[in-house]
């Protein structure tokens, strides 16, 4: 049965969403439905599809009540090819902005909006005019690893994205990341990313892939400041990746060595996002922060 949706497209950073709200999740929300949204011929368009859900109305929001009985909210996220993803740094930015301005909750400086992801909760702030968003404990997905910058034990893969094929670092920040270093901008522009980059050994789950280079000077005013492109899993390239960007600025970080900074600028094709790392009780945490836009709404028969 066709159902009309009034949905608001969002972005941040160039990565676009089509959010609507569905506080019930009453609507069947197939596969088939979302590549329809994320359509950007025959559709509203996007890299992804976001449902505001009550965290009470998912069976996914249940642990997340668990965790926190303040998440009331769940970021129901589907990138455009139909796919679920465990979460999406600057589609967060955008879903509060989306959640703000529906009268769906609120939020003044100072405070913290605990949201439901597929990675577990994540806490929200305004920041500077626009948003940050604690991505939680971050991770190098060697299983002997212990999360100690600098170790030197992180798995490599090798991820080719021609005219390249180099040695990558795999992390996770939620979601699968493998970061690549390339030596300047002009391999930066050079590389195809019209496919996804071949991942050796592909994880399991895919993985967004992150090429980066440093900026000059690699370090401004104990900023760390790195430029990026990047594949997602189940949308392809990107104006920009959240998730991605903290991802790139871990492994440029890690690959710096002992003194690098914890503070980063990532320069992304649709802007810049900034990224810090913090010590917290349960280990160090990652944060990202950016800005979030509504572009406009409409109906849609799906
Ligand atoms: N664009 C997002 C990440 C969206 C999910 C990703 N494609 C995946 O499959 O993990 C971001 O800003 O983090």
């Amino acid at each position: 049965m066709t159902e009309t949706v009034r949905f608001t497209k969002g972005q941040g950073t160039g990565n676009d969403f089509v959010l609507f709200s569905d506080p019930d999740a009453l609507v069947d929300l197939t596969p088939e439905r979302i590549r329809a949204l994320a359509d950007r011929r025959f559709g509203v368009g996007g890299d992804g599809v976001i449902r505001a859900a009550r965290s009470a109305n998912l069976p996914e929001g249940q642990t997340i009540l668990a965790e926190d009985p303040a998440a009331e909210w769940f970021m129901d996220y589907h990138n455009a090819d139909g796919s679920v993803a465990e979460m999406c740094g600057n589609g967060i930015r955008v879903f509060t902005k989306f959640l703000l301005e529906q009268g769906l909750t609120t939020l003044e400086p100072g405070e913290t909006l605990a949201i439901g992801t597929r990675a577990g909760v994540r806490d929200v702030q305004l920041n500077r005019g626009g948003y940050q968003v604690d991505l939680g404990r971050w991770r190098l997905e060697a299983p002997d690893f212990d999360g100690t910058v600098g170790d030197g034990s992180g798995p490599e893969v090798t991820a080719t994205a021609l005219p390249v094929s180099r040695p990558g670092l795999s992390l996770s920040v939620g979601n699968p990341h493998v970061v690549v270093a390339l030596a300047s901008a002009d391999e930066l522009a050079a590389i195809d990313l019209g496919s996804a980059p071949v991942l050796d050994p592909a994880p399991v789950d895919g993985a967004n892939v992150e090429f980066v280079v440093p900026e000059e000077p690699l370090v401004a005013d104990g900023v760390g400041r790195i430029r990026m492109r990047v594949h997602e899993r189940g949308s392809g390239e990107t104006l920009s990746c959240g998730t991605g960007a903290a991802a790139a600025a871990l492994a440029t970080r890690y690959w710096a060595g002992q003194g690098a900074p914890d503070q980063w600028r990532v320069d992304v094709p649709g802007g810049t996002v900034h990224v810090r790392m913090f010590a917290t009780e349960d280990g160090e945490h990652v944060s990202l922060s950016g800005p979030a836009e509504l572009v406009f709404t409409g109906d849609l028969a799906i």
